[in-house]
């Protein structure tokens, strides 16, 4: 089982937004555990923590350091207490792992070893520190991108308040890995920081720590934390609160209190107007992710810019930087692919120069045999029009990136039909809207285009990376 359903089933069935951590630590050890010897204290400690819990908390997070310091019998104590969490509770380990040599045997040891189900880790090595904890296909990274520590402001804060580097690391990150693989740790007291961090990453889980702090409002940290779901917030216990002998009241007391206030959240945001189905919201999910990805990878631009018509747009979209990010890209093409498959076809054609790789990539996914109409015929060599085999009669569905006026794809397409070969779809990653899909049904072709326009405007401007002046920009072309 995928770690998000471990863990999302989890929510469910016990009900809880909460997490407990499982940290030996001796300096907090209960004064009922003191008498016996230190690993056998902070043992029966652990135990008891996770018998109380257990049935109203989502995940444990034993912090590896911990039973580090306490040297082999603190490892084994680790192994001790991952075997006594009940298998269908979904493990954390908080490693904050970030070195990048020991990465791929680090990921082997907690993945395939310890069978931990997820692991928190450092961003500053990177991408290709992150990778190999990602080939685990069911295991999931937590990435630390903000803490609460005060030291550490003038990092977190640089280069200045209003694009610091905590949401750098939230926007980096979001291109390491999916939704289902890669979740954010968020350390802070402040509800508006989390509030910025959910707003760049609507659809990923966050783990809040550090929310305790004296006057802290729980009701501000969740309406900041929540995603549009009302979900996807993990909560830590207080430490303190793991002391306590009465340990299992006070959790159902605090799960109570949290479940309220989300509901009460959840119920004022609610509207009438319109209902989705669950199924599509996953969907519109992945759809606004892949959207927020396109714009942070700098592929939607908004200002003034001449296109190829003539005419000026308050925005423009370069698709061609999609293949320097093989993430993004994968995406893209799983876009393009669940409309393409329920066409019917011999080939693949994509239209160059921007739709070559998009093609190219399909053709691979799909096993299908590709061409493409040159842009301009050479003087030398074969002269073709049509790159690559076909015959006559046979089927082409024609890739192209984006619909603007539709000028190009049908260029492309009538070479193809000069050459014998039968064009009926067309497949796009953004329909520029303002009637261009009417004028290609005009001329004999069926288009299908993975995003409008508008759609992305929309979705940038929720998620506030768009102002208002930009949105109005927008509307009033
Ligand atoms: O619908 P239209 O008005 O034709 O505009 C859309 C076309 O414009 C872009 O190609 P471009 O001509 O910039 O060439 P390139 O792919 O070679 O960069 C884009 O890749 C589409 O093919
Ligand atoms: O040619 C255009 O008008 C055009 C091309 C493109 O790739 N993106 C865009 O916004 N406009």
């Amino acid at each position: 089982m995928q770690f998000f359903d471990k863990l999302y089933t989890n929510i469910t069935q016990n009900q809880s937004l909460l997490f407990v951590g499982l940290d030996p630590n001796p300096e907090m050890i209960p004064s009922r555990y003191r008498s016996q010897d230190v690993i056998t204290g902070l043992g029966d400690w652990l135990q008891f923590i996770i018998q109380e819990t257990a049935d109203f908390v989502c995940a444990y997070k034993p912090t590896l350091g911990f039973y580090q310091a306490l040297g082999i019998p603190g490892l084994e104590l680790l192994y001790k207490t991952l075997a006594a969490i009940p298998s269908h509770i979904p493990i954390i380990l908080d490693a904050k792992h970030s070195d990048l040599n020991t990465s791929s045997i680090f990921a082997h040891t907690v993945f395939a070893e310890w069978h931990v189900d997820a692991i928190t880790l450092s961003p500053y090595t990177g991408q290709d520190h992150v990778a190999p904890f990602l080939v685990y296909p069911d295991k999931a990274v937590f990435i630390l991108c903000c803490t609460s520590n005060p030291g550490a402001e003038t990092l977190q804060q640089y280069p200045a308040n209003d694009s610091p580097l905590y949401l750098q690391v939230v926007k980096e990150a979001k291109n390491w890995g999916t939704p289902e693989e890669l979740a954010l740790e968020v350390g802070t007291t402040n509800p508006e920081v989390l509030g910025l961090i959910r707003a760049v990453a609507p659809e990923r889980t966050i783990m809040a720590r550090s929310i305790w702090a004296e006057g802290s409002n729980l009701k501000q940290i969740l309406e900041a934390g929540l995603n549009s779901n009302g979900d996807g917030l993990l909560i830590p216990v207080p430490q303190d609160m793991l002391s306590n002998p009465n340990l299992s009241q006070e959790i159902q007391s605090l799960r109570a209190e949290i479940n309220q206030t989300k509901s009460q959240i959840n119920a004022d945001a609610s509207s009438c107007s319109v209902w989705l189905p669950d199924v599509h919201f996953e969907d519109q999910q992945l759809q606004n992710d892949l959207i927020l990805q396109l714009y942070d990878i700098g592929c939607i631009m908004f200002g003034k810019f001449v296109q190829a018509s003539g005419a000026t747009f308050p925005y423009y979209i370069d698709l061609r930087k999609i293949i320097s990010n093989p993430q993004v890209f994968n995406q893209v093409l799983s876009a393009y692919e669940k409309i393409i498959r329920n066409l019917t076809f011999d080939r693949l054609a994509g239209i160059p120069y921007g739709s070559l790789p998009t093609a190219t990539g399909l053709a691979l996914r799909l096993n299908c045999p590709m061409v493409f109409p040159r842009k301009e015929v050479k003087a030398h060599g074969t002269r073709k029009v049509i790159e690559g085999n076909f015959a006559p009669g046979e089927i082409v569905v024609v890739v192209d990136d984006i619909l603007i006026s539709g000028k190009s794809v049908m260029e492309g397409a009538e070479k193809l039909k000069s050459a014998g070969l039968n064009v009926h779809d067309i497949v796009v990653l953004i329909d520029h809207e303002q009637g261009v899909q009417a004028r290609l049904r005009e001329n004999g072709y069926r288009s299908y285009a993975v995003f409008t326009i508008s759609q992305i405007v929309k979705t940038l401007y929720q998620a506030g990376r768009i102002n208002d002046e930009q949105l109005l920009a927008f509307t009033e072309s």
